[in-house]
């Protein structure tokens, strides 16, 4: 059987600051559709991964294909258009203070949309990412007037709004209770089917792997050093992943 062309593809990448190696030949795939879960120990590399993945820093070795494309052989104008594909939720959701909620939904589509297509979709698409996230009544609310929770599905709905295929969430329920965090996490699973979105999701909180993984990745000495389902691992008996569950 034929396999299905992979929606991230990182072969063989190292990145080193300095002496501190935190990259050490890495290699992963992300599969469409799927949620795939890094987990690893606070300073393991998870956000460099990240960051290389989105061109924000460039490996000094190794290959990545985002969508299909080599991301280091990119223009600047190419790799803006690659970016619409490409959601990305702020640990500190990003959302601008001073704007209101629409405004700030508003704010991705200036970018990326013409204003002939702003004047006729906004309206309609700023609605359907709030109704997504459950927070339509929040329209012409400021960040400020929301619940930390609140905010969360806010900057998830303006992930949303140019529909990407991918989106990249980093430790999605930092600093939620369990409550809420459970809430998000149903709610990156209700994206994931509702959109066919694939997904890297950082995350240390073991409910919110649990419910949104269908796949973890364990980055120890800046490698893959194991990929399998949340169960599978937790029957591994190898110590360095023992740690994470012991
Ligand atoms: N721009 C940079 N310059 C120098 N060192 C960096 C830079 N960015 C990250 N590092 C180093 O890379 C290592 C990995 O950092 P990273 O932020 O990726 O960890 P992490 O796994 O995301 O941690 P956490 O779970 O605490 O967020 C750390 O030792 C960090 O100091």
């Amino acid at each position: 059987m034929e396999r299905a062309a992979s929606i991230i593809k990182v072969e063989h990448i190292s990145k080193a600051f300095g002496s501190n190696v935190v990259l050490n030949d890495f290699s992963m795939e992300l599969l469409p559709g799927e949620n795939l879960v890094i987990l690893g120990k606070s300073g393991s590399g998870k956000s460099v991964l990240i960051k290389c993945i989105i061109n924000l820093i460039e490996p000094d070795s190794g290959l990545i294909t985002v969508l299909g494309k080599n991301i280091n052989q990119l223009d600047q104008d190419e790799m803006d258009d690659l970016r619409a594909d490409i959601g990305f939720l702020f640990q500190s959701n990003a959302l601008y203070d001073s704007m209101t909620v629409r405004q700030n939904l508003e704010f991705p589509l200036r970018r990326h949309w013409t204003l002939e297509q702003r004047v006729r979709d906004a309206k309609t698409a700023i609605l359907e990412a709030l109704e997504d996230v459950g927070l339509a009544h929040t329209i012409d609310m400021m960040p400020a007037e929301l619940s930390g929770g609140m905010r969360k599905r806010i900057a998830l709905a303006r992930t949303l709004i140019l529909k990407p295929k991918v989106i990249l969430y980093d430790e999605p329920t930092t600093g939620l209770d369990p409550i809420t965090a459970r809430e998000i996490s149903n709610l990156i699973v209700k994206i994931q089917q509702k959109y066919q979105t694939a997904s890297v999701i950082i995350s240390h909180d073991m409910n919110c792997i649990r419910i949104t993984s269908n796949r973890v990745i364990m980055l120890i000495d800046g490698k893959n050093y194991a990929s399998d389902t949340l169960e599978n691992l937790r029957n591994n008996p190898d110590p360095k992943i023992r740690e994470f569950f012991d």
